[in-house]
C-alpha cells in the first residue's frame, strides 16, 4: 500500500535539499561578484548564461519537464545575478504592457524594471546608464514593424544585444461576470485590430474606445464595471481584474519580436545573430549585388527591412539580420567588402538566436 504521508515527507527532504542547494549557489555568485568587482569585470554575461541552460536542457531531466526547467534556471540566474549587483531593465511601460512581459521572459523577476513612456525614453534611459539594458518593440506578425524603433536605431549608438519572442494572447479583462453586461470596450488600436473577429462576434454593437495602451484599458475598466479592457494576463494579476476570455485573438500565432538594447555585447554563444544596418549607391541592382555577395560568403539572411532615409527623398536604408556572430571570420570578411561598397555601415549587434519554442501569443501594447 502507497503510504501518502511518507510520500510527503519525502518531498519535503527533497525541498529542504533544493534551498540547501540554492544557498550554496547564491553564495558561490556572489563569490563571482566580488571577483567581477575587484576585477572590473561586467555582471552580466549573456554568453555564460546561454551555456549554463543549453548545458542543463542536453541532460536527461525526465519525468521533470525540460521547458519548466528552462524557466526556473530563468529565474535563479535572475536570482544571484540581483545579488551580485542591482540590474535595472528599462521598458515600454506602463506596468503589465507586453513588453513587460517580454523583459521578465528574458531577464527573469528579480531585476529591477524601469517603466518608460515611450520608445526614445527606453533609449534614454539605457544612454544615460539608469538601465543597464532596455526592451523595445521591433515588429509584431500580424500588424508588422515598429518604424518607430527601427529609426530610433539609426541615431543611437547603443548596441542590439538580444532579441525576445513572446507570444500575444490577448484576454478580455472586466468586472463584469457576463459578456451582456459589458456596454464598453476599451483597448488600444494594435490589440483592437488583432481581436476584430471576437469583438464582431461576442460585441457586435458594444461601442469601443481607443486607449494609449493595453495598461491605460483595465485602468479605466477598475473604474466602470460594465467596461472591458484587451490586455495581456499579466495585467489581470497586476490590476487584480478577473479574466472573462482567453485567447480572444484572431491569429493563434501571434507573436511579437523585442529587442534588447545595451552596451554590453554578448560574446559569442552556439548559434548567433548580427543585425546590421546599410545604406546603397542609388543604381540598378545595387540591393540584389549585396545579397548576393552575403550569399557567395556563405552567410544566411534571416531578415531585410528598409527604411526611408530621411535625409533624401527616395533614398533609402537597409535592416539586414544574417546568422552568424561578427567575430566569425565569414562575417569579418562580409563586414569589410561592405564597408568598401556602401556609403554607410552600421553593425548594431551580434547576440544570441531567441528561444522561439513556447512562444504562443503578446503585442508591445
Ligand atoms: O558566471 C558568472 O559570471 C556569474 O556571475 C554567475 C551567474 C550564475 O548565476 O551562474 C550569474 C550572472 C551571470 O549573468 C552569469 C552567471
Amino acid at each position: 500500500m502507497i503510504d501518502i504521508k511518507k510520500l510527503r515527507e519525502g518531498i519535503d527532504r527533497v525541498d529542504g535539499e533544493i534551498i540547501a542547494l540554492l544557498k550554496k549557489r547564491a553564495d558561490l555568485a556572489k563569490q563571482v561578484g566580488a571577483y567581477k568587482i575587484a576585477h572590473s569585470l561586467p555582471f552580466h554575461v549573456v554568453a555564460r548564461e546561454r551555456e549554463i541552460i543549453d548545458r542543463i536542457l542536453e541532460q536527461d531531466t525526465a519525468p521533470f519537464p525540460k521547458e519548466a526547467l528552462r524557466h526556473i534556471y530563468r529565474e535563479i540566474l535572475s536570482a544571484c545575478l540581483s545579488l551580485e549587483e542591482p540590474v535595472s531593465i528599462s521598458y515600454l511601460g506602463p506596468p503589465a504592457t507586453y513588453t513587460h512581459q517580454a523583459a521578465i521572459k528574458h531577464f527573469g523577476n528579480s531585476l529591477r524594471f524601469l517603466p518608460a513612456p515611450t520608445i526614445r525614453e527606453v533609449f534614454r534611459f539605457v544612454e544615460s546608464k539608469d538601465a543597464l539594458y532596455g526592451v523595445v518593440p521591433i515588429e509584431n506578425s500580424t500588424e508588422g514593424m515598429v518604424n518607430y524603433t527601427l529609426d530610433t536605431l539609426v541615431e543611437t549608438d547603443l548596441k542590439v544585444v538580444g532579441e525576445i519572442v513572446l507570444p500575444i494572447h490577448h484576454c478580455l479583462l472586466t468586472k463584469s461576470s457576463s459578456l451582456s453586461n459589458i456596454k464598453t470596450v476599451f483597448a488600444h488600436p494594435q490589440s483592437q485590430a488583432q481581436c476584430r473577429s471576437f469583438l464582431s462576434t461576442h460585441l457586435p454593437n458594444i461601442p469601443l474606445v481607443e486607449t494609449s495602451s493595453n495598461t491605460r484599458a483595465v485602468e479605466l475598466c477598475l473604474e466602470d464595471e460594465s467596461g472591458a479592457a484587451i490586455a495581456g494576463e499579466m495585467a489581470s494579476d497586476i490590476y487584480n481584474i478577473p479574466i472573462l476570455r482567453r485567447h480572444i485573438e484572431d491569429y493563434p500565432d501571434n507573436q511579437t519580436r523585442f529587442l534588447v538594447i545595451g552596451t554590453i555585447e554578448p560574446g559569442k554563444t552556439r548559434k548567433d545573430q548580427t543585425s546590421i544596418m546599410i545604406s546603397i549607391i542609388d543604381r540598378v541592382g545595387a540591393l540584389s549585388s549585396i545579397l548576393d555577395m552575403i550569399a557567395k560568403q556563405g552567410i544566411n539572411v534571416t531578415r531585410l527591412e528598409s527604411r526611408p532615409s530621411r535625409k533624401k527623398a527616395w533614398d533609402y536604408i537597409f535592416f539586414i539580420d544574417i546568422e552568424g556572430h561578427q567575430e566569425d571570420q565569414s562575417i569579418r570578411e562580409l563586414l569589410k567588402k561592405l564597408q568598401n561598397l556602401c556609403p554607410y555601415v552600421k553593425i548594431l549587434g551580434s547576440y544570441p538566436v531567441p528561444d522561439r519554442k513556447n512562444t504562443v501569443g503578446a503585442s508591445h501594447t
